[in-house]
């Protein structure tokens, strides 16, 4: 008789029994299914080699696998009932991939070990409808057959763009599988994800970490021209992988060479399939063999041809996979509502006195509570975008507002990347800024949230530092039972400079932290993945070491231990919560300070959020004012009621922008009738042009109709036309005076009250416009109601200028000692203040000489430029939408954002 490879023989038979009993070998995982197995094939003796000894040995083969591979694992798909339940007890160790054939009346199901063994590869990809259809049975039978969320699933198809796993859709869209990956990129991100997944826990001993969760990266085709490199990580991770409980299908292996260099050996610990028409060869298991009678000797596969698993109906797969996620939504399926006090008891029950607690998700049925106290004082949330946090964070923020009274509870929130966290705290307005007093806003605020930064500059985050630095001192002579939780989003961008603001910041945070402990002040900073984490937590006395609380989201493992690794793999809606600073524990004890918690999607049902949110508003104490939105790329509007009018002294006070600070305030100039009350806007672009024009509208809606005059000069052509259209404007209200330089100079002896606004001072010839009667108006003019507010388009013109009118003339005058210094002796962007200076401005502020001008505005000049000017260091980092200012007085410099360009006067 003629098998299908040669004649049948007793050693062919020999070579059966081998076959099943090194099969029932490689099943030590499921021991009573292999001992049942072997025992059933150690009935099989040498039989003559006829026909029915054949059909008899392929009949216990086919009992052999049942029970390696039952159920899911190896039941023809084509009559599975679709009511077969899903998930099993343990990880399936074999799985069936086709039908061998040795006779034409003979098969058994053809069964190979795969997870906790090694791999699969297939030497043609995705294209051919027969790969095709093994690797979605293959992956269909893993996926119905493991328990429920152990196993986790990579693809990647180039081929086919991802058709190969469109079937597997509703697993995507559930997130429990990522959708297919189909180019190099993606590739590279899944290898990398692997090799995570592998990293040896400490390098020095080679230990694995080992997952309760397997991960398999199923490759249906490789990209295109895919690097040898690539290709090089793909043997590495098959080398590595099986103790890691990693595994790859690879169909298309070995791709083929570019060149003789860029071959690829076979994939190691693989169990090979290579095609044939219409059958398939299939290799020996690793470590195994199907057909050597012995280990030594070389192996020859199985020894029958196999057809491969067809594609699974499309019914039966479609209702496996939604199946399965409507099993993981169903344990999803829990909202915002489970984690809030039951309705009944109503808002604000819960005392903040011994520290603040909220639900952030359930373990099972179980919720978990985490809270803010001496003994987690602070958290630490890491992630990868899209990971959630955002989720969580507004989970928890909520959780608190609706258990804690405001009286007993402030909320500040800064993020500094480009995430969206916060805008859900932001009174809504088209701008994105607070609705007028008493307006009912589209967006209620929570009376609990007392500030909120969003895309917040580095300088708002050391401010809002700042601010809880001092309330801690302030805490430290009169405690206050209001608790404070500051929420830093993305924080590391508040450190990514080497610079003296990280420095600060660093000192800062340490100090809240660990000042806050006990005096109710707590933070939460997130961060996604990045080397700055493991970099702060190295350095020595790391301020990490006092946020004991540790909640990893997927993608946030850095945010524990390294050599914890129970966030690998987390789906998404999940989290581990670890209050022990991300230690990990023995595998498989119980971790009484790390949980696993699913928390829901807030945004799920927006309506019963925005009710929540309207009840929490609607219940303000009276008197509650919103929070003050900082954000970082709008240009606040100028404020829309009247300027804060004439001071004691007579004078008025102009607006320029918003300081960055906290609390938000405006950054004011003012214009008294002291000598030097004058402003520079110094910068080469419209920018500074559109701040001057913005400021003389404002200063025009101060006073009263035809109050005072304001001379307008474009000395400058580029200015021109903003130049006639304020004029037109001012002029709605006021005398105006449109001139040229020579019309300036006349204008400097100006007897009534009145407005220098100058375009282009630079421009200004000094033949035209002499040094001693601009000197003569610095000092004079603003006794009698006359101030300069000019733009120099260049510093050092500026700088000469100056230089040359604070030269010391026989005066008596002394300007007025400074009447505010900061408290600390710094700035408020903390640089040092004070202190011997030099330099062009410098002598400006020589006592005795007050021909000066107090106010500086810097748009867009170097802050070298700007040091060298004023004398001293200063922090400042030009950009588009931001301003320095100084003033001369109280030697201080604060980053401001100027206001919104106007449109047009005040018509009052
Ligand atoms: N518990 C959850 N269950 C299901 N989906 C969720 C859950 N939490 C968040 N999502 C969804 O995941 C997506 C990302 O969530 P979220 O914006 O909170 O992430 P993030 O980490 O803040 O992202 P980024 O850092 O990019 O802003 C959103 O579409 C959200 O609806």
């Amino acid at each position: 008789m003629e098998t299908w490879r040669g004649p049948t023989s007793p050693a062919a038979t020999l070579r059966w029994r081998a076959a099943a009993g090194t099969a029932a070998a490689l099943h030590r995982r499921a021991a009573a299914t292999t001992a049942a197995a072997a025992s059933a094939l150690d009935a099989i003796r040498p039989v003559p080699a006829d026909q029915r000894e054949q059909h008899e040995l392929a009949e216990r083969l086919r009992a052999a696998a049942s029970l390696l591979a039952p159920g899911w694992l190896g039941a023809p798909l084509d009559a599975q009932s679709e009511d077969a339940p899903l998930g099993g007890p343990a990880l399936p160790a074999f799985v069936r991939i086709g039908i061998a054939q040795p006779l034409d009346d003979a098969r058994f199901p053809a069964v190979i070990p795969l997870l906790g063994t090694g791999h699969l590869t297939v030497d043609a990809d995705s294209r051919d409808p027969r790969v095709a259809g093994l690797l979605r049975s293959v992956l269909l039978r893993l996926l119905a057959a493991a328990p429920a969320g152990a196993l986790l699933v990579r693809g990647v198809d180039s081929a086919t763009s991802g058709q190969l796993f469109a079937p597997f859709a509703p697993l995507a869209d559930a997130g429990l599988m990522p959708p297919p990956v189909t180019d190099r990129a993606g590739l590279r991100a899944v290898l990398t994800e692997a090799e995570q997944w592998v990293r040896p826990t400490r390098p020095t001993t080679a230990r694995y970490n080992r997952h309760d969760r397997t991960l398999l990266v199923v490759i249906g085709s490789l990209p295109e021209l895919t690097e040898p490199a690539d290709l090089a990580r793909i043997g590495a991770l098959a080398r590595e992988g099986p103790e890691a409980a990693l595994h790859l299908i690879v169909a298309g292996w070995p791709p083929p060479p570019l060149t003789a260099q860029t071959s690829q050996a076979p994939l190691s610990r693989s169990t090979m399939i290579a095609l044939r028409n219409p059958y398939a060869l299939v290799g020996d298991p690793p470590g195994a063999s199907f057909g050597s009678p012995a280990p030594h000797l070389p192996g020859t596969g199985l020894n029958a041809p196999v057809f491969l698993d067809e594609s699974p109906p499309v019914p039966l797969l479609d209702r496996v996979c939604r199946d399965l996620a409507a099993r993981f939504q169903a344990d999803y399926r829990r909202t915002l509502d489970d984690l809030l006090p039951e309705p009944s008891d109503g808002l604000w029950t819960e005392s903040a006195a011994g520290g603040l607690g909220t639900t952030v998700g359930h373990a099972g049925e179980r919720p978990v509570p985490l809270g803010f106290d001496e003994r987690t004082p602070h958290w630490l949330v890491g992630g990868r975008a899209g990971a959630g946090k955002s989720a969580f964070l507004i989970n928890v923020l909520y959780g608190l507002c609706a258990r804690y009274h405001p009286d007993e509870l402030a909320l500040y929130l800064a993020d500094f990347a480009d995430g969206t966290a916060f805008t859900e705290f932001v009174p809504e307005r088209a701008d994105g800024f607070l609705p007028e007093d008493g307006a009912e806003p589209g967006r209620p605020w929570l009376p609990h949230v007392r500030a909120v930064g969003v895309q917040a500059d580095r300088e708002y985050g050391l401010a809002l530092l700042r601010e809880l630095d001092a309330e801690l001192d302030r805490r430290a002579t009169e405690p206050d039972q209001r608790r404070i939780l500051c929420v830093l989003d993305e924080f590391p961008m508040l450190l990514a400079e080497d610079d003296a603001l990280t420095t600060e910041a660093l000192g800062r945070l340490e100090s809240v932290a660990r000042r806050g402990r006990s005096a109710g002040v707590h933070l939460i900073l997130t961060s996604g993945p990045t080397p700055a984490l493991a970099a702060l937590r190295a350095r020595r006395d790391s301020f990490l070491a006092q946020f004991p609380v540790r909640v990893a989201l997927p993608g946030g493992a850095d945010v524990l231990e390294p050599a914890n690794d129970a966030a690998a793999g987390l789906p998404l809606g999940t989290a581990v919560v670890n209050t022990a600073g991300g230690l990990g524990g023995p595998r498989g004890a119980t971790r009484g300070h790390e949980r696993m918690v699913r928390f829901p999607d807030p945004h799920a049902d927006p309506d019963a959020l925005a009710l929540l949110r309207h009840r929490l508003w609607a219940d303000r104490p009276a008197g509650s004012a919103g929070p003050a939105v900082f954000t970082g790329y709008l240009a606040p509007p100028r404020p829309d009621g009247p300027e804060p009018t004439a001071d004691p002294a007579g004078g008025v006070v102009a607006l320029v922008g918003q300081v960055v600070e906290v609390p938000l305030h405006p950054a004011a100039v003012p214009f008294d009738r002291s000598p030097g009350r004058h402003l520079a806007v110094l910068g080469p672009g419209s920018a500074a042009e559109d701040v001057l024009d913005g400021l003389a509208r404002s200063l025009a809606g101060q006073h009263a109709p035809g109050e005072v005059r304001f001379v307008v000069a474009a000395l400058v052509a580029e200015a021109e036309p903003t130049a006639a259209a304020l004029s037109a404007a001012l002029a709605r209200r006021h005398p105006v005076d449109q001139v040229d330089a020579a019309g300036l100079a006349a204008a400097l002896d100006l007897g009534g009250p009145g407005y220098l606004v100058i375009f282009g001072m630079d421009g200004a010839d000094p033949d035209t416009v002499p040094v001693e009667r601009l000197r003569a108006l610095l000092r004079d003019g603003p006794a009698r109601g006359v101030h300069l507010i000019a733009w120099w388009r260049g510093i050092r013109r500026f700088a000469d200028l100056i230089a040359a009118v604070a030269e010391p003339e026989p005066s008596t005058d002394r300007a007025p000692a400074p009447e505010d210094t900061h408290p600390d002796g710094t700035d408020p962007d903390g640089t040092e203040s004070g202190g011997a200076r030099s330099g062009g401005a410098e002598s400006a502020t020589e006592p005795g000489n007050a021909a000066t001008i107090d106010h500086l505005l810097f748009l867009d000049v170097p802050e070298p430029e700007v040091a060298r000017l004023l004398g001293r260091a200063v922090r400042w980092r030009p950009r588009p939408g931001r301003a320095l200012l100084y003033d001369r007085r109280t030697d201080r410099a604060s980053l401001v954002v100027p206001y919104a360009t106007p449109t047009e006067v005040s018509t009052r």
